[in-house]
């Protein structure tokens, strides 16, 4: 049957091919003409600055506020009158040898076309603000950064010049003249040291804050509202551990930094210091430092890496002649006596390698507070044991030796786990303990953390402030060029090298240099989009893991990690001919090159560096860095010219399915969209496929290849549910959200045909697409227009685009421009929150979360959102996953298949 409808369709399409060729090539024509033109450009802002929203100024003294809006909208603007500006938008940590410094900064907002298609799918959604607060939490970012102690200067110049002690450089009320009363949350012991340097420098006053309690509610912060700030580390082995906020109380919280701090933590607020020691970070930094003439504590760190304790450390089998001492489980190597060998060695101090005594000393100090922590958690009957405190420095082998010093003692009934943003406990409480820092109730899927791309992260010595504008970090990643090769050269394939079995083996990593800044590779910066939500049709949101291929296995990131970079140089390409091939575009690009390429190296040799890492991140990471070096768009005029080609050839496929029965018409409906699925620019195969012809023998060409069964095939129960068995009808559908994917054939004429037989069915349809670009994926914004484009030939479409309002989104009126009341169902847009090719269910946005209260069918289209992404999410409602398989490797993995196999994988509600 499925052939027979082929060639009806082909048939068509062949009366159409000629004209079509040669309406590509006008419209190739116009597209060199109108390429870059100032409608793009200001379309392509609009949506490049859609996804974070904010309100306006940081909320803080809310007296005599005024709401700003005749709607009732969830997130209002707020008018402040009496908002002063002596906001504390900083908080600073100031140790002994480092500032940690935590700041916030907001964007101001302005409005765009897009924003106006929001408020009013708001207003049909019926979103209103139900939300308990009284006015927005703040939408902005959260940034961490430190500065050695010694170099306070340093970090004078950098408040100084980002204004932050004013409320950041943003702030409207600013006058030039400084603020006296000026008040900044600060913690540590440099808090009472250098309150005079601070008020003489900046005029502020230095408002100080217990340490415990801050570390304590940094922590708390931490741990509720950062998805994988926890982990343990064993054996080399990092795994994130998700900390249930509601179950989190009690713990031990130990804090290294000079000295150790054991704190029993049972609540916001609720702690007691119950232990510590003297033996901590500044032990192994002084001693350290007599011992081996080290310069800095890193470089005392990076010589372990190289070291061989076993040359000063007395080992159980130096005592038993080599052998076990098993009756007490103690194996050969275990440390009997740490420096212990130097008693009998006839040695000095110069004939021990400063390497050795480096790592003897690390391995004596950590296991020694790995081991009091223990027992002081068994004291007070606590399981969970979470390290902080910048001694730690996110090194592997310290991270182990504790671990192993916790599981040892504890025979494996308690964990040591440790903290990403593990330096910044102090400064994060003490930000959290200004009264109107405004993020007390965040929650976990409001926060997006991402990795600045631009800036210097990997190799080389950090020196200064980090990197503020574009052009100081093109400047940087050209510098860098110059300089160094690390960033531009193969990265090793070879695993990641363990630190050693039991804790006790010498570090396997030998001669890898340890980054002299490892702590700050692992904190990015933290958006807060108060707007994000966890879509509520999860079945069992907790349990949701939104990546299907797990890139913690070596073999697969090495694969995607070659994919990736096989893909930069036509990217590269592409993006710079979006920007006009400009000078500065193409500087622009190398720089992304090279900035994405840092990252993916820095990844393969730690792919948990920046938290969990799934293949969904590394795509996301992509499109972040190109929007971090300007590239707002890098598809578009290849989107434009796939939706004009394939618009062109839509009626006559309407015609055809119509003369379809249902049964039949359903049927090529979903092999439609499988078929148009293969337009899909970031699959190497795929765009090898399109020097080939044109986009619609391409169509052509996929569709002849559409035969049943397919490699998931779950059509059958599929059909069932839309049109029943026999004469029995099921009731249709309330509402369907169709998660669109590509631009072009994929979704003109395969989502949107589907859409418009739910239509007929008399399901209301909402098409969720991307907030921002993402590859060639069809964009939230971009919606409107194609759907207006499609109804001038297809009643059923527009009728449904009226009732939903999209044809005033588009701005274009109806054929004959009637304004009519239309009985249909509506056809909707929504956009999901996203800008990558994947989609993670637990952070949409609220536009998609509130149209999915009424939905009892999701459909789930292409590679990215239904493969890589959620092939294995359940949901509670009907649940249809569409998608072709482009990649030979994933087709093996997932279902034993082959490149260009289709999946249609269908689950009832459950
Ligand atoms: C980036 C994509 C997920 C987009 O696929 P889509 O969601 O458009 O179907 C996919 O093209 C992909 O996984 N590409 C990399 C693999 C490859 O080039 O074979
Ligand atoms: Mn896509």
């Amino acid at each position: 049957m499925a052939g027979v409808v082929d060639d009806k369709i082909l048939g068509i399409i062949d009366i159409k091919d000629k004209e079509t060729e040669e309406n590509n090539n006008s419209i190739q024509n116009t597209l060199v003409k109108e390429e870059g033109s100032q409608g793009e450009k200001e379309m392509a802002h609009a949506a490049g600055n859609s996804i974070h929203r904010s309100g306006s100024r940081p909320q803080l003294d809310v007296s005599k506020a005024e709401i700003q809006s005749n709607v009732e909208e969830k997130y209002p603007t707020i008018l402040l009158p009496n908002q002063s500006d002596d906001i504390s938008h900083l908080a600073l940590d100031i140790g002994g040898s480092l500032i940690k410094l935590v700041y916030f900064s907001r964007r101001e907002h302005h409005q765009s076309a897009n924003d106006k298609r929001k408020k009013s799918m708001k207003e049909r959604l019926g979103i209103s603000n139900g939300n308990r607060r009284s006015y927005p939490i703040l939408g902005g970012r959260l940034h961490f950064v430190k500065f050695e102690t010694s170099k306070i200067n340093e970090c004078l110049d950098f408040i100084y010049s980002k204004q932050l002690h004013r409320g950041g450089l943003e702030s409207r009320y600013s006058d030039g003249v400084t603020n006296q009363n000026a008040i900044i949350k600060a913690t540590g012991g440099g808090a009472y040291k250098f309150a005079d340097l601070f008020k003489e420098r900046l005029g502020v006053s230095l408002d100080k804050e217990d340490e415990m309690s801050c570390l304590v509610a940094g922590a708390n912060f931490l741990l509720k509202a950062i998805r994988h700030e926890a982990f343990t580390h064993m054996e080399g082995h990092k795994e994130f551990v998700q900390i249930d906020p509601n179950d989190m109380f009690p713990f031990l919280l130990v804090n290294i930094g000079s000295g150790v701090s054991m704190i029993k933590v049972d609540g916001d607020g609720k702690f007691e210091r119950v232990s510590g020691t003297n033996v901590g970070g500044g032990t192994y930094w002084g001693l350290g430092k007599l011992l081996t003439k080290c310069k800095s504590f890193d470089e005392l760190l990076e010589l372990s890496q190289k070291g061989d304790n076993r040359t000063i450390d007395m080992l159980v089998g130096d005592i038993y002649g080599g052998m076990d001492y098993n009756k007490i489980g103690l194996s050969a190597s275990t440390i009997a006596s740490s420096f212990g060998k130097a008693i009998s060695d006839k040695k000095e101090l110069e004939d021990y390698r400063p390497e050795d005594i480096s790592l003897s000393l690390l391995r004596m100090i950590s296991y020694n507070i790995g081991q009091i922590s223990y027992l002081t958690a068994l004291r007070f009957g606590l399981k969970r044991i979470f390290f902080g405190g910048f001694f730690i420095r996110g090194h592997a082998y310290t991270m182990d030796t504790i671990s192993f010093a916790v599981q040892f003692w504890s025979k494996g009934a308690a964990q040591a786990m440790f903290l990403r943003h593990e330096g910044f406990l102090g400064a994060l409480g003490a930000f959290m303990s200004s009264e109107r820092h405004g993020l007390d109730d965040l929650m976990v899927h409001q926060l997006v953390e991402r990795f600045p791309m631009g800036a210097p992260y990997t190799g080389g010595k950090i020196h200064g402030p980090p990197l503020g504008d574009l052009n100081e970090k093109i400047s940087w990643m050209e510098k860098f060029l110059q300089k160094g090769t690390e960033i531009t050269a193969p990265v090793p394939m070879i695993p990641p090298g363990t630190t050693g079995l039991g804790g006790f083996e010498v570090p396997l990593s030998k001669g890898s240099a340890l980054r002299s800044d490892a702590s700050a590779l692992n904190v990015g910066v933290l958006h807060l989009v108060p707007t994000l939500e966890v879509f509520p049709l999860l079945a069992d949101p907790k349990s949701y893991e939104p990546n299907t291929i797990d890139l913690s296995d070596h073999g697969e990131l090495e694969y995607w990690f070659t994919i990736l970079s096989e893909h930069l140089p036509d990217l590269v390409d592409k993006a710079v001919a979006s920007e006009g091939g400009t000078d500065d575009a193409k500087r622009r690009g190398d720089a992304f090159a090279r900035a994405f390429s840092a990252h993916l190296a820095r990844l393969m040799q730690e792919p948990a560096a920046y938290g969990k890492l799934g293949l969904a991140n590394l795509l996301e990471m992509r499109e972040e860095c190109l929007r971090e070096f300007l590239f707002v768009d890098a598809y578009r005029s290849i989107k434009q010219r796939e939706n004009e080609a394939s618009l062109a050839v839509l009626p006559d496929l309407l015609m055809e399915l119509d003369s379809m029965d249902e049964e039949t018409r359903l049927l090529t409906l979903i092999e439609g969209v499988l078929a148009a699925n293969i337009f899909d620019w970031g699959s190497r195969a795929c765009v090898e496929l399109y020097h080939k012809g044109t986009i619609i023998e391409i169509y052509r060409m996929s569709r002849n290849k559409m035969r049943r069964p397919w490699r998931v095939d779950d059509f059958d129960a599929f059909k069932e549910r839309m049109l029943g068995t026999g004469d029995k009808k099921p009731p249709p559908h309330r509402r369907a959200l169709l998660f669109v994917d590509n631009s072009g054939a994929d979704i003109v004429l395969g989502m949107l045909p589907l859409a418009r037989e739910l239509l007929r069915l008399g399901t209301e349809v909402v098409l969720v697409a991307n907030s921002l670009p993402a590859l060639n994926d069809v964009t939230a914004m971009e919606l409107p227009d194609i759907v207006a484009e499609a109804a001038k030939h297809c009643d059923i479409l527009r009728r449904a685009a009226e009732a939903g309002g999209l044809l005033e989104d588009a701005m274009i009126n109806t054929l004959d421009g009637s304004k009519e009341n239309s009985s249909s169902v509506p056809l909707m847009v929504v956009e999901n929150g996203c800008g990558s090719p994947c989609i993670d269910l637990r952070q949409v946005s609220s536009e998609l979360a509130a149209a999915a209260k009424d939905a009892d069918l999701i459909i789930l289209e292409g590679m990215g959102r239904a493969l890589h992404t959620n092939l294995n999410a359940r949901f509670q409602c009907d649940a249809l996953k569409l998608a072709m398989v482009k990649n030979q490797r994933l087709a093996e993995k997932l279902m034993k298949g082959n490149i260009y196999d289709c999946i249609c994988k269908y689950e009832p509600a459950i």
